[in-house]
């Protein structure tokens, strides 16, 4: 087996911080953002900060399922194909009518989906099961009271409780605060996040690299995780590895900065700028028990008055991903006040054999198939190996007690966008 080529091993695990413990401190660094009203076309991806309860029902009045004419059940007894029952139309109701007219027995209504039930009416016949008069109408089948009928309330009474404290606004939950009549909602603001990168070999896509460089992709990928859990970013990518220039790159973001996130720069290289650069600040750097993303540091960033939480992630580009997953993404959902901050995960059966590196516990990037709950781990361990967590539909979680994982095995599986 090859799976661990380029791995960065530490055989040294007595010093490690545990997961959950590092995963607690990190959570523990930021606060819940404050409550805004906002309109319901700036909630997308935001959590409700308050219930929302309904001053009115669902619908709110009886009308029509379909297409076709109101009536009284009764009055259709019998009718077939072969002797339909003719009754005159006496009105026809749009969708949005207020005023509607009783419905006398022995007559019909023509009515729209959606539109007021007229009194009188306990029941639609759909137009398709008539010949479509306009002046008199023929109707070729019987219908029970309450067919095609919705009645009042009967989605939701008013008094209830539509949508609850810390619920993701996704489309239908927008949709449910419009129908019961509420243009705006109370939600926490977005988490924002400074996201920087450091290093001299550090290069803008698009332009051309020199021997020993590389483009620069853990701020573009960092700032999209970010964003898609519901965070906003400003992204520096090019902060030189100085620490004069650390300082003056942040000085202008640091009102606007709710969390600072940065990658690379924080191992033990002779030109560590983020850890340098922090050395005066309250932050403590850690070696945490998983692979990728063993070396972390957290607390906060102080200069001028400011005191703002920091993360600092590894700068291997899959050591930073899997890390801001495992530490910072709950951290986030919860600063931003969603009660969902983890990812859903499934038990999945691994359909090849895998090792890990003792005393750690291992992310390796895999593809879940919900049809057999297998998943698969095509790439190896190495947090280099960008491909992989490019391909992967979800992060496999090995114990720290695994070494030697054989095929069949059942393991938990994180699921990814
Ligand atoms: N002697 C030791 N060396 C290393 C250790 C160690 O404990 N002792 N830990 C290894 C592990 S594990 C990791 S993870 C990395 C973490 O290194 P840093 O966080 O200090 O990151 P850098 O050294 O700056 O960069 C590492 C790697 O990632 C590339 N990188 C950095 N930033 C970006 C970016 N914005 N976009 C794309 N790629 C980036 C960088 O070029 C390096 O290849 O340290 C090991 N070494
Ligand atoms: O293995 Mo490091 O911990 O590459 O992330």
């Amino acid at each position: 087996m090859s799976d661990d080529r380029g791995v960065a091993h530490d055989t040294d695990t007595s010093a490690l911080l545990s997961v959950e413990d590092y995963a607690r401190h990190v959570s523990e660094l930021l606060s819940p953002t404050p409550v805004r009203n906002l309109p319901l076309e700036d909630c997308l991806g935001l959590a409700l900060a308050e219930p929302v309860t309904t001053g009115i029902p669902l619908p709110p009045f009886d009308n029509s399922a379909m297409d076709g004419y109101a009536v009284r059940a009764a009055d259709l007894e019998g009718a077939t194909g072969e002797r339909p029952v003719t009754l005159p139309v006496t009105d026809d109701v749009p969708a949005g009518r207020v005023e509607v007219a009783e419905l006398s027995p022995g007559t019909a209504q023509r009515i729209m989906t959606g539109a007021q039930l007229p009194p009188g009416a306990d029941a639609t016949v759909a137009v398709e099961h008539t010949d479509g008069g306009t002046e008199r109408v023929a109707v070729r089948t019987t219908v029970s009271p309450g067919a095609n009928v919705r009645r009042a309330g009967e989605d939701v009474s008013e008094g209830d409780t539509v949508l609850h404290r810390g619920d993701t606004l996704g489309a239908a939950r927008l949709g449910m605060a419009a129908a019961v009549g509420r243009a705006e909602l109370p939600v926490h603001r977005p988490v924002r996040v400074l996201v920087l990168s450091t290093g001299s070999e550090l290069v803008e896509p698009g332009e051309p690299l020199e021997r020993g460089q590389i483009h620069e992709s853990n701020g573009t990928m960092l700032a999209a995780a970010v964003r898609q859990c519901g965070g906003e970013t400003r992204l520096l990518r090019f902060v030189p590895d100085d620490t004069d220039a650390f300082h003056a790159a942040l000085e202008p973001h640091l009102e606007w900065t709710d969390l600072i996130l940065t990658s690379g720069g924080v191992s033990a290289g002779a030109y560590e700028v983020v850890k340098d650069a922090l050395e005066h600040s309250e932050v403590r750097f850690h070696r945490v028990a998983i692979q990728p993303g063993m070396p972390q540091g957290a607390g906060h960033y102080t200069s001028g008055g400011h005191r703002i939480p920091v993360i600092t992630l590894p700068g291997n580009p899959v050591s930073s991903i899997v890390s801001f997953e495992v530490f910072v993404r709950p951290a986030l959902r919860q600063a931003g006040g969603h009660h969902r901050t983890h990812r859903p995960f499934r038990w999945a059966r691994l359909t090849g054999r895998l090792r890990s590196s003792p005393g750690k516990r291992q992310y390796r990037r895999g593809t879940f198939d919900p049809a057999s709950d297998s998943v698969t781990v095509p790439g190896g361990a190495g947090s280099h190996l960008l491909s992989g967590m490019a391909e992967a539909d979800c992060l496999v979680e090995l114990p720290e007690d695994s070494t030697e994982v054989a095929e069949g095995t059942t393991v938990r599986v994180w699921l990814l966008d």
